[in-house]
């Protein structure tokens, strides 16, 4: 594939020495483990959102096809296990604790049970990936909201590992995907040989989001920075999709297109929906080929979670069917080795090797801040305490002070040391 992972230059001893945090928070989204769970967990995510009721009523009946057992809870665990033997197979000494946003266990037991087990520095590892309120600000916000309930304001810091988009680890099994969806999709054409490689279409698919919350997602006071596509959201995922392509297969056409739009229909949410995109490419114009073929990317998403099983093997390969379109659905990173060993190379480069310059990225996008810019992703709801935040008040009360980030642009260039930040 064509990205490549700095070597890393660090020794054993010197893992021990720069062991700063003494735990890690895997924080997730949470998903119900049963029927009764349902609408309690329906409750928990839309608290304050104004999302229809026909649309949690639509989604209620997602789960309860799975018999109200979201698959996400299953993944998470598995995943920290993987991440705990990789953090042992690298001789680093920092025990996971799991929390989420939405389901047990909730994020502010999981910061009692981790202070009451006499840590006091905490770095969290999210499972979303990308720039955007409910990606990033949203995790940092609970946390903030969290340690302010709690009483632990002040007591507890907790950081966050930067957004990992384009981190090697996170795109390498999206390119041995794709590319393994592409060989299925010819040979189901008739086509090993690639002869119908014009008639092929790779759909990235992330979950759409309203066009404002998009918007302000990366920005920052005093660094207008222009992202393509209008928003550090969109830029990101085309930059992977790009990045992807030219190790799977430039000539073949693609598109990025969006998933699980909710919210009131007259809010302008990222378009164009994957199934009407579908329909658009299935009928050929524009001087195009009529699509035959599809190799759908999740590329949103971290694991097979109910977003990904639901809203992409139930509808959106229900309606390639109804198209005679051939389609394959590509698997998230999941519990992959070189996910899980990125997931580990994130965390030592905030603990062990911080070398600003050697901190791998796949895109010319990265690699992101570790800190976000005030502003960044902003809640049009209404401020509230945040953690992983440069300059503002609330993440110093939090104890997250980040003096040594006066301003993330530095930090970016290498010219401020992380290794001073407590
Ligand atoms: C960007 C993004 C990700 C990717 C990043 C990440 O992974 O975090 C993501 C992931 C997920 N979203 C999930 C589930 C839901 N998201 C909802 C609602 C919303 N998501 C939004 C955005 C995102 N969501 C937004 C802007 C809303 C509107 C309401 C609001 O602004 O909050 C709703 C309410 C009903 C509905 O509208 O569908 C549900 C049930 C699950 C769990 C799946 C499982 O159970 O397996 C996961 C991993
Ligand atoms: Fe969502």
């Amino acid at each position: 594939m064509a990205v490549s992972v700095a070597p890393n230059p660090v020794t054993e001893a010197g893992r021990a020495e720069a062991a700063e945090y003494d735990a890690i928070l895997l924080a997730s989204f949470g998903g119900p483990e049963g029927q009764d769970d349902v609408l309690p967990f329906l409750r928990n995510v839309t608290r304050g959102r104004g999302i229809p009721d026909e649309r949690l009523e639509a989604v209620s009946h997602h789960y309860r096809a799975f018999g109200g057992i979201s698959p996400i809870n299953a993944q998470n665990r598995a995943l920290k296990a993987a991440l705990e033997a990789e953090l042992a197979a690298q001789s680093i000494d920092l025990p996971v604790y799991w929390g989420n946003r939405n389901w047990d266990p909730y994020i502010p037991q999981t910061l009692q049970d981790i202070y009451d087990a006499g840590h006091r520095k905490v770095l969290m590892l999210t499972t979303s990936v990308y720039s955007c309120y409910s990606s990033c600000r949203q995790y940092r916000e609970d946390i903030g909201v969290a340690l302010t309930e709690t009483g632990l304001a002040g007591r507890l810091r907790v950081d966050k590992v930067r957004q990992y988009f384009d981190h090697p680890g996170f795109v390498a099994p999206f390119v041995e995907g794709t590319s393994a969806g592409l060989k299925t999709v010819r040979e189901a054409l008739g086509a090993a040989d690639g002869s119908r490689d014009s008639e092929i279409r790779v759909l990235f698919s992330t979950h759409s989001i309203p066009t404002r919350d998009a918007e302000a997602a990366g920005r920052s006071e005093g660094e207008p920075r222009e992202f393509e596509g209008g928003s550090a959201y969109v830029a990101q995922h085309l930059a992977n999709a790009r990045a992807i392509m030219a190790a799977v297969a430039p000539h073949v056409a693609w598109d990025l297109v969006y998933q699980s739009r909710s919210g009131a229909p007259h809010i302008p949410w990222l378009e164009p929906d994957i199934n009407d995109h579908l329909d658009a490419i299935a009928a050929g114009g524009e001087g195009r080929q009529a699509v035959k073929g599809t190799v759908i990317v999740p590329l949103g998403f971290v694991s097979d979670h109910m977003e990904v099983v639901w809203d992409l093997d139930t509808e959106a390969l229900d309606k390639c069917r109804e198209l005679g379109i051939e389609a394959v659905r590509v698997p998230t990173p999941g519990v992959h080795r070189e996910f899980v060993a990125g997931l580990v190379k994130l965390i030592s480069e905030r603990t062990v090797d911080r070398n600003l310059a050697q901190r791998p990225h796949a895109t010319d996008l990265g690699p992101w801040y570790d800190v976000c810019r005030p502003g960044c992703c902003e809640n049009f709801r209404g401020a509230k305490p945040v953690i992983a935040e440069a300059g503002t008040g609330e993440s110093i009360v939090l104890g997250a002070t980040h003096d040594a980030y006066p301003d993330a642009t530095a930090e970016r260039q290498g010219t401020s040391a992380p290794g001073t930040e407590a």
